[in-house]
């Protein structure tokens, strides 16, 4: 049977039930590249299976990684690193669209790659900056550069990362600092890595923090923009590591269980997450939803005011962009208009987010009017049905998913698309929303 290029949600009333989140996409690529990158195996458990952890590990396959599926899902996987001592030499490596995968191997290969490789993925991520990493990675020595539009894949790395004092612009993309952070620590000398323009999405930055300090990595912070990064470090296996449930993932069920009354539960991800995007609950919690969070899960179930409505609210998402995609449809549901503000770097994503999130809310009677930075959102006075274009982005498929509450249902094209993080998004939605 071929895939469904539409798919029409009904008028829901109610979601309830529990949810086993996928692992975290963001956990997921850099666990896989950090294990890569040991001198002994690692196995991963909870391994997300999705288009951008299948083009990682195809990226460390065509590298000469072995791994081993230890379950027939997938999930659990050994990584046999090989200590950033390629044993093949691939020309080419296609990334797709995973953001996860392209800036954080441009920075290692420039470290680690004795031939020369290039990088490249889908139109779309041919569109995506690179050049502050691209930049930096000159800065310290690399021999790179891009081979179509300059500071855009595809490049061609040809290795030579020394390490020294290093600036990165950060205005566009956390990527690229974790990407210098990941690489770095191989260089065979000492380097500061400095952050300058206005740093969006620091809690990827902590995450990547997180993650190296148990693969071994020392890293300093001496200032709030300055890292003391060592050279000739090795990645040190923990043996084996969980990969969290996916916090944005999340965000689609808790917003499911607020507007549907819940009790939704998410297993997976909770106050102890390392992931950002659990403030998700927070910014519900501050509409009037019920959310309660504990240490792995969260649950959702409906809202606390008298009302049953949701307030609107203005918030800064600077810090979560991902889950912030998720309130742009819930304001939906509120009872006034909601400012997203800080979420500039929207437009450099799998689409241009801020275009196409305005362009498909006022589609079903939202009155939208859109800033440089954010959204100003005024639900509709009258629901009209709509077929949402969801522009190749997994996230505007599934944050769509919640006009399943409207009274007229939405109809959702090229649903797949939500195979980049999540494969079984639509199937466990329909089974938990009536
Ligand atoms: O480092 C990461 O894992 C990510 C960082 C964020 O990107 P930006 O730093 O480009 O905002 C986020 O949107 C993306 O989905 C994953
Ligand atoms: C921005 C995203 O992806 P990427 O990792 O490709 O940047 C995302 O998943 O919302």
């Amino acid at each position: 049977m071929t895939a469904p290029t539409k798919l029409y949600l009904a008028p829901s009333k109610t979601c309830s039930g529990q949810v086993v989140l996928p692992g975290s996409k963001s956990i997921a690529n850099r666990a896989l590249l950090m294990a890569a990158l040991c001198d002994t195996p690692t196995v991963l458990t909870n391994l997300l299976v999705s288009d951008d952890t299948r083009h990682m590990r195809n990226a460390l396959a065509a590298l000469g990684v072995a791994q081993q599926e230890l379950s027939d899902n997938g999930r659990t996987l050994q990584v046999n690193g090989c200590g950033g001592s390629w044993t093949s030499q691939p020309g080419e490596l296609f990334l797709g669209n995973a953001g996860t995968a392209v800036r954080p191997l441009t920075a290692v290969l420039a470290a680690t790659i004795k031939h020369s490789v290039v990088i490249t993925g889908e139109p779309r991520m041919l569109e995506r900056p690179l050049a502050p990493l691209i930049d930096a990675l000159v800065m310290g020595g690399a021999e790179i550069k891009s081979t179509g539009e300059p500071g855009y894949p595809p490049v061609t790395i040809a290795g030579g990362l020394q390490g020294g004092a290093i600036q990165v612009d950060g205005s566009a993309s956390s990527q690229f600092i974790s990407a210098l952070l990941m690489a770095l620590p191989l260089a065979p000398n000492n380097s500061v890595l400095t952050l300058t323009g206005t740093i969006v999405s620091w809690p990827y930055i902590e995450l990547t923090l997180s993650m190296l300090k148990v693969f071994g990595i020392e890293i300093t912070q001496l200032t709030e923009n300055s890292f003391e990064i060592a050279g000739a470090q090795r990645y040190r296996s923990p043996g084996e590591y969980w990969i969290e449930g996916d916090a944005s993932a999340a965000s689609y069920w808790l917003a499911a269980g607020v507007i549907g009354g819940g009790p939704v539960q998410v297993a997976g991800a909770g106050s102890q997450s390392l992931q950002g995007d659990v403030a998700f609950a927070e910014v519900l919690q501050r509409m009037g939803a019920n959310i309660d969070v504990q240490p792995q899960h969260m649950t959702a179930q409906g809202v606390t005011e008298q009302s049953g409505q949701l307030r609107g609210i203005d918030v800064d998402l600077n810090a979560i962009p991902d889950a912030a995609m998720t309130l742009a449809t819930l304001a939906l549901f509120a009872d006034g208009p909601t400012r997203i503000r800080n979420v500039a770097n929207w437009r450099l994503k799998e689409t241009d987010r801020l275009l196409a999130m305005a362009t498909e809310l006022k589609k079903v009677g939202a009155e939208v009017k859109l800033f440089d930075d954010g959204l100003l959102i005024h639900p509709p006075q009258q629901w009209q049905h709509a077929e949402i274009e969801t522009y190749n982005d997994h996230r505007m498929a599934m944050c769509f998913a919640l006009l399943t509450f409207a009274p007229v249902g939405v109809t959702i094209l090229d649903p797949d698309c939500c195979a980049k993080t999540y494969p079984e998004f639509f199937t466990e939605f329909s089974q938990r929303c009536h």
